[in-house]
């Protein structure tokens, strides 16, 4: 089977080159005619720990193949991964216009059965869209399946997440489909769910937004733990060790960013209001979200008075660590807060860079920690690097100007910061 991998973004690199591992023979297409250069070199266009040398040793091996020539890329598969972009449409909707653009080629392109295969995180009822749309440019008849199979891997943790899954999802409307995927998965150790395409279609909204709501519900908790001063993470612990609650996704901090919670939660609501349905739970989860990063601003506000001329020093940049992406980050909405309120802000990132509307406006980007740090009158941490545990705050704390540190995702040890001098605030954490 001669699998084709279309759109080499986060997902697309991932699943082609763990497809690769497992022994399929692969190829990655993309109209992005430098990320296909890069990595025909052995180069990944994005940062993801450890997929630079599963890329470097299925090019050698042979199993992966990238370029950018379409129809050749389409007559030679049999099996057809979409993998496009599905941002988010000014009302909240997702834009299909990448996924339509792949189902024409392929509808155009195809030279005998093909199996495509939905990997994108798409709206309910779009297999049926595809479907339609590789019809529509067909220009001889030849048969084809349209299935659904989305993916749950997540950023900075993408390739174990796709070398050992949870789960398998695959949303089939024929028999043979649903062999033919549960074949190509054979070797993960994991359970297999065959369902509707619509159902699967489902079942990755409702997974994404539910832990958009932990987050946001852990996040309703703190506020109330700041009033009370308790500590949100000796309530996470409590509560999470239910095995019915868990214990992941209730880190508290200043909200939830990325390239999918924030586009997926939308979709969903907007796919609801297409259907005359309420999800007023969700309407809440992203109001949370979005005015999360103002209750650290606040915390500062309330502790220096103005932050006219004050100068911040903001710890990361990403939307959470192990990434450069900065899709969505509270960090990029809490510096343009910053600038608004007239503070001087420089910022550090192990990796990711600064959006190009914050470039050449007055925020210096720093290459360590320690020079944003310098003469600083508080510090935002905005995404928990570990590096940042490992600073001198000790040696630090007599570089800045006032040692205030209003740490947004909890990450430091609140009473050794007070040991040292700082006046420690996280989310629902403090001394
Ligand atoms: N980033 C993540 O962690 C996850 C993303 N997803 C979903 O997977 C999908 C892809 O996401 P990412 O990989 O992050 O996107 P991305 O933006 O990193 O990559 C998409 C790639 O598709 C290429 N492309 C667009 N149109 C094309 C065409 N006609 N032919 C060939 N290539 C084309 C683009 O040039 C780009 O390189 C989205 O629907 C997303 O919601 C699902 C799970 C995890
Ligand atoms: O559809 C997707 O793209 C992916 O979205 C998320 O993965 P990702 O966005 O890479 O990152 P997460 O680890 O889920 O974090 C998302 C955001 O929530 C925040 N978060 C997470 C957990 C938590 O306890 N608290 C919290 O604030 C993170 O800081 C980050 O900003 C899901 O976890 C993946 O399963 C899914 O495949």
């Amino acid at each position: 089977m001669s699998i084709l991998v279309v759109g080499t973004g986060y997902v697309g690199t991932t699943t082609a080159l763990v497809l690769a591992e497992l022994g399929w023979r692969v190829t990655g297409l993309d109209t992005d005619d430098s990320k296909i250069k890069l990595l025909q070199q052995g180069s990944l266009p994005f940062y993801e720990d450890g997929l630079e040398a599963l890329l470097k040793k299925h090019l050698q091996s042979g199993n992966i193949r990238f370029t950018t020539k379409t129809v050749k890329a389409i007559e030679q598969s049999d099996l057809i991964f979409i993998c496009v972009g599905t941002p988010s449409q000014q009302d909240g909707s997702a834009d299909l216009r990448y996924v339509k653009q792949v189902a024409m080629d392929i509808g155009r392109h195809m030279n005998g059965y093909k199996l495509i295969v939905n990997k994108s995180t798409v709206p309910v009822g779009t297999q049926e869209k595809v479907t339609r749309w590789v019809l529509e440019a067909q220009t001889r008849t030849h048969p084809f399946d349209v299935a659904s199979n989305p993916e749950f891997l997540r950023e900075g943790k993408a390739l174990p997440d796709a070398m050992y899954p949870d789960r398998v999802v695959i949303g089939a409307s024929s028999d043979h489909a649903a062999k033919l995927l549960k074949a190509l998965y054979q070797s993960l150790k994991c359970p297999v769910v065959i369902t509707t395409p619509k159902t699967a279609e489902l079942i990755k909204y409702a997974a994404n937004a539910f832990l958009a709501t932990k987050v946001s519900y852990i996040n309703e908790l703190a506020k109330l733990c700041d009033k009370l001063g308790i500590n949100v993470k000796e309530v996470a612990q409590g509560i999470g060790l239910d095995p019915r609650i868990g214990s992941s996704f209730l880190q508290a901090g200043i909200g939830y960013g990325g390239s999918c919670f924030p586009k997926d939660v939308s979709a969903l609501l907007q796919t609801a209001n297409e259907h005359d349905t309420e999800l007023r739970l969700l309407e809440q989860v992203i109001s949370i979200n979005r005015a999360q990063h103002q209750h650290l601003l606040h915390k500062a506000r309330q502790r220096l008075g103005t932050l006219v001329h004050k100068k911040i020093a903001v710890l990361g940049l990403a939307f959470k660590p192990d990434t450069d992406d900065i899709r969505e980050a509270p960090a990029v909405n809490i510096i343009k807060s910053l600038l608004d309120e007239k503070a001087i802000v420089s910022v550090h990132d192990p990796v990711a860079k600064l959006p190009p509307e914050l470039v050449h406006v007055s925020v210096t980007p720093c290459n360590t920690p320690e020079q944003a740090l310098y003469g600083a009158d508080a510090v935002f941490i905005c995404t928990e690097w570990k590096s940042y545990q490992h600073i001198d705050w000790e040696r630090i704390k007599r570089y800045m100007n006032d040692p205030n540190i209003f740490d947004g995702r909890n990450m430091l040890d609140a009473r050794l910061m007070a040991a040292i001098g700082f006046h420690y605030q996280g989310i629902g954490y403090q001394c």
